[in-house]
């Protein structure tokens, strides 16, 4: 192995490098997003057991699973959005697994996401991270840490009369995140827009810009509170679903050991 590799796989062993879980359970109960009814919907999470070491299957066990490309913890392709229809390797299948390991920064949001359900990440916000921790570097995925993952039940959607309510970025945001080069942006919340992202412009601006972008989302993230604001890599690997506009999949973070 390289020194590189030897040097990695020795820091993991001896606990100077930590791995983190990012991810949710795949579970029925974990909530998908809702659109308004005259919209297809996303399918929730389902096993269906086909044979229990019984006469369906003497010695195996194993079970169907029913679910939609974005339930759970999950990746968003370019092609997920229409602005980013026509990008180059814009389905899982077809992005560079380059891109799928990689450096990560967190910008804690958690007290402002705990004082107002609607919070916003802005650029002043990205601006005064950047003074304490330095300029986002290029090719990095950018988490929004808000603590949304430790809500259960209707809490995590937070649905009212007029939508959803969870925070997310603003345009001007997402727009300076582009302009620093990330790889991505990732949220705990079950998108990578506000739940009232419909009412910017453009709508939806995390989906709008980031995949017009050839960029990458991921969502349904949890343990934010577990990473540094830098320093950290992230493994994100989608499944290779052909033509695929993303996949739930495990995500790990690796991080200085203690
Ligand atoms: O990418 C998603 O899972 C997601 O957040 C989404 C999916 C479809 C329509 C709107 C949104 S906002
Ligand atoms: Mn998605």
């Amino acid at each position: 192995m390289s020194d590189a590799i030897t040097a990695l796989a020795e820091a993991l062993a001896g606990g100077v490098a930590k791995v983190v879980d990012l991810t949710h359970r795949l579970d029925p109960d974990f909530p998908v997003i809702v659109l308004p009814p005259e919209f297809g919907q996303c399918a929730r999470f389902r096993m269906e057991e086909v044979s229990a070491y019984d006469h369906r299957g003497p010695a195996w066990k194993w079970h169907n699973l029913t679910l939609n490309e974005h339930t759970g913890t999950h990746f968003d392709a370019p092609i997920h959005w229409v602005s980013g229809k026509d990008v180059a390797n814009g389905a899982v299948d077809e992005i560079p697994p380059e891109a799928f390991i990689g450096p990560v920064v967190v910008i804690d949001c958690s007290e402002g996401a705990g004082q107002d359900d609607d919070f916003e990440l802005t650029p002043e916000i990205i601006l005064e991270w950047e003074a304490t921790h330095g300029t986002i570097p290029d090719d990095a995925w950018v988490l929004m840490r808000t603590d949304w993952s430790k809500r259960r039940g209707a809490d995590y959607l937070n649905m009212r009369e007029d939508g959803a309510h969870s925070p997310g970025p603003t345009p001007a945001a997402i727009s300076l995140l582009l302009e620093r080069g990330i790889r991505g942006f990732g949220t705990e919340t079950v998108g990578t827009d506000a739940g009232q992202g419909m009412h910017y412009d453009p709508p939806f601006p995390a989906h709008y810009l980031l995949h017009g972008a050839g960029k990458y989302g991921l969502q349904c993230l949890c343990n934010l509170d577990q990473l540094p604001p830098t320093g950290a890599m992230l493994i994100a690997p989608p499944l290779k679903i052909k033509g695929g506009t993303g996949s739930p999949l495990r995500v790990l973070a690796l991080i200085p050991g203690d």
